[in-house]
């Protein structure tokens, strides 16, 4: 690919601007180089769906962007986000992680209640007028779709919620900080298939207000879900591309067979 991700963006869309891009992005576990050149841009206000066989570095990459890999590898390259390379040791990966949100695979509710959950980190954060807490965790169970069930019970434990619920918990947690951008490495992969629906359905909802980028497994996931899809083989972006376009008409041959379910 001879243009960078950004102009190649840009014949998409010329309007919307560039939440986060990654520029020659590598990264090395000890001896091990598992993602390789990745240089992406991701509009904003839109869904990417990361897609790839076991081990094609999807979650790596992921992790990458918001400095969770920090402590287990070696992470070079640029990943630019509001005007500055954040990969860089200066920067603050505490303010980088409450920007740029992640949800995990299993839900990870904290052991404390539903209403304390939301307000975790705010309260570390220094926030405690009790009004300001209402508020936000109002706003954020309403936007990951689940005020309605949980807003009589905000002092249950969020443990004794079911997966879709605390998975929806999770979301709301992240949102609850204000991020720009959200992270979700296969949310689904532990959800029944209604949860799963519903959770597409917030989704495509919270990409009003948010950059989305989500791992998954699924197919029909990411071709419901997304605005645009990359499609990683062995630790290198081989496909970039709307997601139409990548499950249609694949440009790459290894792409074609993994999105007909020839390998993965
Ligand atoms: N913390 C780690 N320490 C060492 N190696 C790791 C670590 N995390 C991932 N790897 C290795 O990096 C490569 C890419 O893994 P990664 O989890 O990013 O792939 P993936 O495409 O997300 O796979 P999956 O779909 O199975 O989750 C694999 O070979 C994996 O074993």
């Amino acid at each position: 690919m001879l243009q960078t991700a950004e102009q190649y963006l840009y014949q998409f869309d010329k309007e919307t601007p560039i939440a986060i891009s990654t520029d020659k992005l590598n990264v090395f576990y000890d001896d091990q180089h598992a993602m390789i050149d990745a240089s992406l841009a991701f509009k904003q206000n839109t869904i990417t769906a990361l897609i790839g066989p076991s081990g094609s570095g999807k979650s790596t990459y992921l992790r990458s962007l918001n400095r969770m890999n920090d402590d287990v590898a070696t992470v070079t390259g640029q990943i630019n986000f509001q005007d500055i390379n954040i990969n860089q040791p200066a920067v603050d990966v505490y303010e980088v992680r409450r920007q740029i949100g992640m949800v995990f695979q299993r839900p990870n509710p904290f052991a404390k209640s539903i209403y304390d959950n939301i307000t975790f980190a705010l309260k570390r954060r220094g926030i405690t007028d009790k009004q300001t807490l209402d508020e936000i965790v109002e706003t954020s169970l309403k936007q990951a779709a689940i005020w309605d069930q949980v807003k009589d019970q905000l002092n249950k434990s969020a443990l004794a919620l079911s997966g879709g619920q605390a998975q929806r918990i999770c979301i709301a947690r992240a949102l609850a900080v204000k991020p720009e951008i959200l992270l979700l490495d296969e949310p689904a992969s532990a959800l029944d298939p209604i949860s799963t629906a519903q959770l597409e359905e917030t989704l495509k909802g919270l990409k009003k207000q948010y950059t989305i980028i989500i791992v998954t497994h699924n197919m029909q996931q990411a071709a419901r879900l997304s605005d645009y899809t990359v499609f990683f083989d062995q630790g290198r972006v081989v496909e970039y591309n709307q997601t139409r376009k990548v499950f249609t008409r694949p440009k790459m041959d290894r792409t074609n067979d993994y999105v007909s379910g020839n390998f993965g």
